[in-house]
C-alpha cells in the first residue's frame, strides 16, 4: 500500500509544479570523486545525495540542504523520490541516511514554508511530510540513521521511522521532539511514532516538556541504539546494517510490517482531517505569531 503510494505521489510530484523543485536535476548520475565502475556511481538531486554501492547492496542518501537541513518542500519531495528509486532497484537492500551538512542531522520543518504561507501551501507542504514518514516507516529496506549532527523535531521523526540509529557522542548534538517549546504540537502518528520506540511514560514526560536529549541520555531512554566517537559514526552504521542484512530480507519484511502497519494505517485512515488540524492549526494568528517569534530568535542567535 504504502509503495503504492508512494508511487502515486512521485507522478503527482512530476505533474505538479512545486514538483518542478525550483531548479532540481533528479535521477543526475555523476561519477563519485576518485570512484570507478557501478558500484561507485553516485546519483540523486538537489538536496539529496545518494551513493549507493551495488556490491553491498547499500547506498548511503545524504541530505544536503544548508543550512541546516530544514524539510523544505523540495527536500522532503527529493528525500520519497530518491528513495522509491533504491526501493524499485533490487540491487538495494539497504540505505543509511546521514547529513551532508556540518552539525545538524535535520533541524525538522522548514518553518519558512509555514510562516505567513497561505492555506494552500500548508496543506501541499503537510501532505508532503505525511508521505515521507509513511515512506520511510514502511520501507521495505533497511533504513539505518547515521546521526551526524542536531537532530531535534522533524529530524527526530526521521531518524525515528529508520531501522536503527547510531548517533555522534557530541553534547550538541541533541534529539528530540521539542514542538510544545514552539507552541506547537506534534500530532498524533509523531506521538505514536515516538511512544512505539520509547514507550509511553518517557513519551508523555518528552513530549510535554519539548526535551532535547543529549546523547548519553538518548541512548539511556532508547532514542537511539548507539553513542559513537564522531569519526565513528559511518563504520558503526555499516556495521549495524551489516547485521540487519543478515536476516532473510522476506521474514525481517513481514515482522517490520507486522510491527509498523497499525501505526501507519492509522494516518492513512484518517489523512485528509490530519491535514486539516493541521493547516486550522499552523494558521492560526496566535500560533503564526509564536512560529515567527520562534523564526527570528534563531536568525537572531547565532554561534
Ligand atoms: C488541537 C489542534 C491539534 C492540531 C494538531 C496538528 C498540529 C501540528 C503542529 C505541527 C507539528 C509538526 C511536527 C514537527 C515540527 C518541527 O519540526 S518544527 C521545527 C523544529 N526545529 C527546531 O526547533 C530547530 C531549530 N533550529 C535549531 O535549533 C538550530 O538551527 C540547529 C538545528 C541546532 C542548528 O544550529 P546552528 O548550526 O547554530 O544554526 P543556526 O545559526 O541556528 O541556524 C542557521 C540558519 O538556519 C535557520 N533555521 C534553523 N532551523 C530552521 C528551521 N527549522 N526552519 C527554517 N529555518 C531554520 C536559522 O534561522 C538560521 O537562519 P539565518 O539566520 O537566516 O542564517
Amino acid at each position: 500500500m504504502a509503495l503504492a503510494s508512494g508511487v502515486r505521489f512521485a507522478a503527482r510530484a512530476l505533474l505538479r509544479p512545486w514538483a518542478l523543485l525550483r531548479g532540481t536535476t533528479l535521477g543526475r548520475t555523476e561519477p563519485a570523486a576518485g570512484g570507478g565502475g557501478d558500484g561507485a556511481r553516485r546519483f540523486g538531486s538537489q538536496r539529496v545525495l545518494v551513493e549507493p554501492d551495488a556490491a553491498s547492496g547499500v547506498a548511503v542518501m545524504k541530505l544536503r540542504n544548508p543550512p541546516v537541513n530544514a524539510l523544505s518542500l523540495e527536500l522532503l519531495t527529493e528525500l520519497v523520490i530518491s528513495l522509491e528509486k533504491l526501493e524499485n532497484d533490487k540491487t538495494f537492500r539497504g540505505v543509511i541516511l546521514t547529513s551532508d551538512c556540518p552539525r545538524v542531522f535535520c533541524a525538522g520543518l522548514d518553518l519558512t514554508e509555514i510562516c505567513g504561507r497561505n492555506p494552500a501551501h500548508c496543506a501541499e507542504y503537510w501532505k508532503a511530510m505525511q508521505e515521507l514518514w509513511l515512506r520511510t516507516y514502511l520501507s521495505s529496506l533497511v533504513l539505518v540513521a547515521a546521526i551526524n549532527g542536531a537532530c531535534p523535531a522533524g529530524g527526530c521523526i526521521i531518524a525515528l521511522s529508520c531501522d536503527c540509529r547510531v548517533l555522534a557522542d557530541n553534547p550538541k548534538y541533541r534529539i528530540g521532539l521539542n514542538e510544545t517549546l514552539l507552541g506547537i504540537i506534534a500530532p498524533f502518528w509523531l506521538k505514536d511514532t515516538y511512544v512505539n520506540t520509547i514507550g509511553h511514560r518517557a513519551s508523555e514526560q518528552a513530549l510535554q516538556l519539548g526535551s532535547l536529549f543529549p546523547p548519553a541520555e538518548a541512548l539511556q531512554v532508547g532514542l537511539v541504539d548507539q553513542v559513537v566517537p564522531e569519526d565513528q559514526v559511518q563504520s558503526t552504521a555499516l556495521s549495524e546494517m551489516a547485521r540487519w542484512l543478515a536476516v532473510p530480507d522476506h521474514a525481517r519484511q513481514l515482522t517490520k510490517n507486522m510491527m509498523r502497519k497499525a501505526t501507519a494505517d492509522r494516518l492513512l485512515r484518517q489523512r485528509d482531517a490530519d491535514t486539516q488540524n493541521f493547516v486550522s492549526f499552523v494558521c492560526r494568528d496566535s500560533i503564526q505569531k509564536s512560529l515567527q517569534a520562534y523564526l527570528e530568535k534563531l536568525r537572531q542567535r547565532k554561534g
